[in-house]
């Protein structure tokens, strides 16, 4: 079911498919949208090429039919035909699980937050369901320390996740990450999309990098999101960009197609509606499966 998007999502890159366009035409993410409305054009074999390696283009989507009002703002993601039900009318917190295999089992599809401890996938949860507390968020690392159900609109969980590369989690509070990664990710069939958080006020981080390209070798179809975007005040603006772009650009060395990536703020909601979409997109795609 889920294979076709998996393999449009995530094509490992084989060096002899490259189709990168070179790097004086890679576009930096505050411009994207300016760049496409230079380069959509669906007569160029150039702009083709370039429209299939940066954006992500959803199922049920021709690339003649890309224009730049489809392109999700502060993001690469295309709006395909399966987007929509994006709003949110009702939160249920389900249970905490200390194990994959005490997860519920009801078939409903889920997303599950990945990311580093502290980079604010507690905080997304709140901003995506507009409620303050419906998952628990601190200044301090290490806050989650479960797999925890949120029943979004009686039909869809979002997982909240204990996060990685926090060192000085006391031993007993600390997941044990080789033995989780194998139980949840490798099994969870109703698992439709990991959003791997990726902190935009710092450079790119190797802990990241490496996950990211553990999730890809193993054909779990990811959206990367960019959070604390509105850590952008003045000089920084240029820095975060600068962080964004240079993630991006790592990330493109492993994938002959980009993933889906999307900038966010759950202090200025920034980016809240359009992920919604994007879920809702991947969700309605697997649900017609
Ligand atoms: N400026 C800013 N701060 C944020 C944002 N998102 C989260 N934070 C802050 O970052 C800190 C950590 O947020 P959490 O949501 O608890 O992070 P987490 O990833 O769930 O952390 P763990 O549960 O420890 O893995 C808190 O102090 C948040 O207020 C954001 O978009 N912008
Ligand atoms: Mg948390």
């Amino acid at each position: 079911m889920l294979l076709q998007l998996r393999h449009r999502l995530l094509s490992p890159n084989f060096p002899s498919l490259r189709t990168f366009p070179s790097p004086n035409t890679l576009p930096i993410s505050l411009s994207l949208r300016a760049s496409i409305s230079q380069k959509t054009n669906p007569q160029s074999s150039e702009s083709a090429a370039f429209a299939r390696t940066v954006l992500f283009i959803p199922p049920g989507v021709e690339l003649d039919e890309i224009t730049e009002e489809k392109v999700l703002p502060g993001s690469n993601i295309v709006l395909g035909p399966y987007a929509g039900d994006a709003k949110i009318k009702q939160v249920d917190f389900v249970k905490s699980s200390n194990r994959p295999k005490d997860c519920p089992r009801d078939e409903r599809p889920e997303f599950a937050m990945l990311g580093r401890s502290n980079v604010g996938k507690s905080s997304l949860i709140n901003s995506l369901v507009r409620k303050k507390e419906v998952a628990l968020t601190s200044k301090k690392p290490g806050k989650t320390q479960l797999i925890n159900h949120f029943l979004v609109n009686k039909s869809w969980y979002i997982v909240d996740l204990p996060g990685y590369g926090f060192a000085n989690a006391p031993e007993s509070a600390r997941m044990d990450w080789s033995s989780f990664t194998k139980g949840y990710f490798l099994n969870r069939d109703t698992l439709v999309s990991v959003l791997l958080l990726v902190d935009a006020s710092v450079p790119p981080q190797k802990i990241d990098l490496d996950c990211a390209n553990w999730l890809g070798r193993n054909n779990i179809p990811m959206t990367f999101v960019f959070t604390k975007c509105d850590k952008a005040k003045g000089g920084k603006a240029k820095r975060l960009d600068e962080n964004i772009k240079d993630f991006q650009q790592l990330i493109r060395e492993s994938y002959r197609q980009h993933p889906p990536w999307i900038m966010t703020s759950s202090v200025t909601g920034l980016g809240r509606d359009e992920l919604l979409l994007h879920m809702s997109q991947l969700r309605n795609y697997w649900d017609q499966e």
